[in-house]
This record gives C-alpha cells, sequence and structure tokens, in this order.
C-alpha cells in the first residue's frame, strides 16, 4: 500500500487503518515544538526540525534519515522512560559495522500528556524488546588473562554502559584463576540472576556450563541460567554462533535483547572423569593445530591456519577405532532436517528455556532438583553399548564433532548444526587424500561449500566411542581444552542448556547453501 505518510506503520491492518488516524495518532508522540517521534515497523522514527540546523544529534551516531528524520532500529532501543517531564531514550548508536554505544535522545513532554506519553512508552519498549526478558540481571565473569588481556579494557568500554543503559543489573568479578568460574557457576544464587556472561574466550563459557553441571540441581540450573558470552579470548566461537558477531559491543546487544535458547550439551567420559562439552571435540588435525600450537602465539590466529596446512601438506594420519550412534546418516536428509528448524516459526515462548527464565516461580516450585541426566549409553569404561560396533580407522585424518557452526569468526564448519535437534554433527575426514583435495576442502570452509564435499563424511550423531591408537602421545580437545590421550565416549542430552539467542532456535551462521 503506497502511503504520503512516513510515520504510517505499513504493518498495520487496513482494516485498523479504515477506523480512522488513531492507530497513527497513537504511534506518534509530538514533543516539545518541533518535533516528533514515530513507531514505524521496526524502527522508531524521530522527525525534529532542529536536526536540519545542526541542533541535535551528532553526526554518524544516525543509522539512517533524511534531513529533518532519524531513524533507529526497534533492535537497538535499549531503555526508555520519563524522568520528570523529560521523555528520555536509552538506544545504541551505530559508530561503525562494528561498534555500538550508548545514545540518549531527550525531549520534554507536557505535563497533561503524560498519561499518553505513558502508554507510547511502553508500546515503544514491547517492540524494542518483543519476547526478550528486559532489564536482565546478569552475573559477568571477565577473565583478565582472555586473548591478549583486554577483556577489563573491553568489559569497561564496550559492555557495561550498554548494560547500564539498558538498566540490566550488573554483579561483575574477575577470575583470579584457572578453574573459578566452574566454582562461581556450582555456587551461585540461581533465583538472583537471568544469565552468566562470560567476557573471555570459549574457555570460560565451558567451566560455567561445568560449574553448573557440577550441582546438585544441575538439571534447573542449567535450563534456567543462560550462558552468554562476549568476545575477548582468542577462540570466540560461542558468540559468533549465538550473538552473530565477534565484536564485544555487538555481542552485549545481542545478550540484551537475547531470547532463552534450550542448547544441547554433551556428555564426555574420560577415565573416570565426567564433564560437559557444549562446543566441540577434535581429535587429530583440528586438536592438534591448535594445542601443539601454543609456542607460535605470536602469529595470532594465522598460527591455526599455519599448523593447519603443515599436516595438512604431511598428509598425517591418526588412527583410531571408532563406534558411532547415527541418527541420520546422508547429506539430503541432514538439509531437510535443518531446512525443517529453520522454518519452524513457533513462538519463542512455547520453547522451553523462554518459560524458566521467566518464571521464576514456575521452576522454582517444579521441585527438579535433579543432577545431571543419567547416561544413556553408560561411560567409556563399560561395555560397548548394545548395536554400536568399534570399527578402525587407520587412515584417519580430522575426527571433528561439533555442537555449533562456526568454530571461528568465518568458519562455518558445522553448517547444519542446531542448537536444539539433540544431535551432534560428526565430520570425518581421510588423512591421506591428495593434497590438492585437501587445500580445496580447506577453501570450501570458507565459501559454504564444504557440506557438499564428497570427501567429507558429515553425519547427525546421537553418540560416540573413540579409542586412539598407535600413537604414544597426541592432542584431544574438547571446546578448544587439552584432555588426555585417552579413549573417551560422548553422548548428547537435548536442550539440557540454555544461551541467548536472536532467534531463540537457530545459529547466526547461514546454513547449508
Ligand atoms: N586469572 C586467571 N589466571 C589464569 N588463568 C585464568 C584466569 N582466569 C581464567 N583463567 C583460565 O584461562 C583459560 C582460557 O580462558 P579463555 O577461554 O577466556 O581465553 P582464551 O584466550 O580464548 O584462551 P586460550 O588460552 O585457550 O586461547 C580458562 O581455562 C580459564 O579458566
Amino acid at each position: 500500500m503506497a502511503t504520503d505518510n512516513p510515520f504510517r506503520d505499513p504493518a498495520t491492518s487496513s482494516d485498523e487503518l479504515g477506523r480512522d488516524n488513531s492507530v497513527t495518532m497513537d504511534s506518534t508522540l509530538a514533543v516539545g515544538r518541533d518535533a516528533s517521534l514515530s513507531l514505524g515497523t521496526d524502527s522508531l522514527v524521530v522527525l525534529d526540525e532542529a536536526f536540519e540546523n545542526g541542533g541535535i544529534g551528532c553526526c554518524g551516531l544516525w543509522p539512517s534519515g533524511t534531513a529533518n528524520t532519524r531513524s533507529v532500529p526497534f533492535y537497538n532501543i535499549l531503555w526508555a522512560e520519563l524522568q520528570g517531564d523529560v521523555l528520555s531514550i536509552d538506544y545504541a548508536a551505530s559508530l561503525s559495522k562494528t561498534t555500538v554505544r550508548p545514545a540518549t535522545l531527550k525531549y520534554p513532554v507536557e505535563k497533561p500528556d503524560l498519561d499518553r506519553v505513558n502508554k507510547w512508552l511502553g508500546k515503544l519498549l514491547d517492540r524494542s524488546y518483543g519476547e526478550a526478558q528486559r532489564r536482565k540481571r546478569a552475573k559477568i565473569l571477565v577473565n583478565p588473562y582472555s586473548g591478549k588481556g583486554s577483556a577489563e579494557k573491553w568489559y569497561r568500554r564496550d559492555v557495561e554502559p550498554l548494560l547500564k543503559a539498558a538498566r540490566c543489573s550488573i554483579d561483575m568479578v574477575k577470575t583470579r584463576y584457572r578453574g573459578e568460574a566452574v566454582e562461581i557457576a556450582e555456587k551461585m544464587d540461581i533465583d538472583a540472576f537471568d544469565t552468566v556472561v562470560a567476557c573471555s574466550g570459549d574457555g570460560l563459557p565451558h567451566e560455567v556450563f561445568n560449574g553448573l553441571g557440577k550441582r546438585a540441581d544441575a538439571k534447573k540450573a542449567l535450563s534456567k541460567m543462560a550462558v552468554s558470552h562476549i568476545p575477548c579470548g582468542s577462540g570466540n566461537a560461542m558468540s559468533c554462533n549465538v550473538n552473530g558477531t565477534n565484536s564485544a559491543s555487538l555481542a552485549t546487544l545481542a545478550i540484551i535483547k537475547g531470547i532463552p535458547t534450550p542448547l544441547d550439551l554433551i556428555s564426555i567420559t574420560q577415565g573416570e572423569t565426567r564433564t560437559l562439552s557444549f562446543l566441540s571435540q577434535s581429535v587429530g588435525i583440528v586438536a592438534e593445530s591448535d594445542l601443539a600450537t601454543e609456542n607460535l602465539r605470536w602469529m595470532g590466529s594465522a598460527r591455526f591456519t599455519y599448523g593447519f596446512l603443515v599436516r595438512l601438506l604431511g598428509r598425517t594420519v591418526y588412527p583410531c577405532d571408532l563406534a558411532v550412534k547415527v541418527a541420520i546418516e546422508d547429506k539430503p536428509s541432514i538439509k531437510e532436517h535443518y531446512g525443517k528448524e529453520q522454518d519452524n516459526d513457533e513462538p519463542a515462548s512455547e520453547r522451553r528455556g523462554y518459560k524458566t527464565l521467566l518464571d521464576d516461580d514456575a521452576s522454582a516450585s517444579s521441585g527438579n532438583e535433579d543432577g545431571l541426566p543419567a547416561l544413556r549409553y553408560g561411560t567409556v569404561n563399560d561395555k560397548l553399548p548394545e548395536g554400536w560396533e568399534l570399527i578402525p580407522y587407520d587412515k584417519m585424518g580430522n575426527f571433528y564433532c561439533g555442537n555449533m557452526a562456526y568454530m571461528a569468526a568465518d568458519t562455518n564448519f558445522f553448517q547444519c548444526a542446531l542448537p536444539n535437534d539433540g544431535y551432534m554433527d560428526l565430520v570425518c575426514i581421510n588423512g591421506d587424500i591428495s593434497r590438492l583435495a585437501a587445500i580445496q576442502m580447506m577453501l570450501a570452509v570458507e565459501n559454504g561449500k564444504f557440506f557438499d564435499n564428497p570427501l567429507v563424511s558429515y553425519r547427525k550423531i546421537l553418540g560416540y566411542r573413540i579409542i586412539p591408537k598407535n600413537q604414544k602421545d597426541g592432542y584431544i580437545s574438547i571446546d578448544g581444552e587439552r584432555v588426555p590421550f585417552q579413549p573417551f565416549q560422548a553422548e548428547v542430552h537435548k536442550g539440557l542448556g540454555t544461551v541467548l539467542s536472536r532467534t531463540g532456535h537457530m545459529y547466526a551462521a547461514p546454513g547449508p547453501l
């Protein structure tokens, strides 16, 4: 429908528009002498004669607009309230493609209008937050040694000001030693917070999931407490997947607007231990390229690529025995499975994570004080489960099992990974393929064609046992951390954990082509 009125919301039905102009009227608020604020389809439209005269606003802070109008996407609106007779709107202003900073719009309102203004404010906040919880209570953990040691600086500059502008409550601590985040998550009052925010690499979220998993009420804690991530480390895959960004300020905005999203977690048994993995497990080239190249830290992120190429060109193999419980075997069926979830438009409020985050009472009275779920397939020390068969893979080059899609920024390795489908995505590649094929495969990860490469075995699985062999020592990585070079077994628990994401059911990765 064509409209001459820039403030008419095209989303409103013709029926409503037919009544009179009240919808448009209700959506638009005259403020001051020469300004008005309108609720558009997906943004707040500010018309202010002062823009034209250069009196208000700071160039560069406005996402878009004409001479006397500016628009702020609802997604960027952090808070809005009346302070006496001044209407104040806090929003995340874009400084660049990767940086937002809080900014405020202030307009005087007339006393007789207060009632109407309050109603309008309610609508603005409804549109700005949708199903996301407002004013989240955040327990923040900052690892001062993450990456190159800038986490605290970035927290102060990129994170805290946005959280404050969104009126979130903040309880921040710096981690003092390895493993402290496990202890904090294990002991924290889960009724006092909505999310634990790790300002770190992927190591701290791994510790937080494990700390929650150690509690006597692990099931409830993992379901209620959303684990979130601000990218401050050397590996920041979690933020890329759930926040859709590797930028600390954009990740903060994603957390402020994030919807609770159930996340599959994986139990790993090795020796006598049971740990939770949220991201990936690797044996062979990926683990070694990451963990055996610590001496090349000066190279930054090129260290991994270098380590990977050296091994690829050397056609290194990592022999093992492997038993896998397969759920979906072939690529077309995996794509179909992914597509179904992509098209699933069930409202977030119907999903498990949402209810428990918002409704403290319901989760508290559910009486579910259980620890971690029982292991369906036993541990690595048990007899092989019924129907599993150990197969020798003497030419294994890359054993890589993922629970999320991005393994690093721009590395969408597990293109069909879903947060809550109850499956792990397993990629196996032979180590003796030609060097050319191996390099083409590596490049295919960047151009999105990896999944379809015929040399890539890609399966959706429920569990596996892997026994490395013919190697005295080697590298196994769980969520990027080194574990002993010993057999281990994995099984997935559907939706056991909780994260915050934009859609409530998908990762930010683009999926298969
Ligand atoms: N104060 C501290 N001193 C030393 N280690 C710490 C401290 N706080 C946290 N850690 C540990 O640092 C490890 C790595 O953390 P994180 O993932 O945040 O950073 P990273 O730079 O991405 O990691 P990596 O060193 O694995 O590349 C975690 O295991 C964590 O327990």
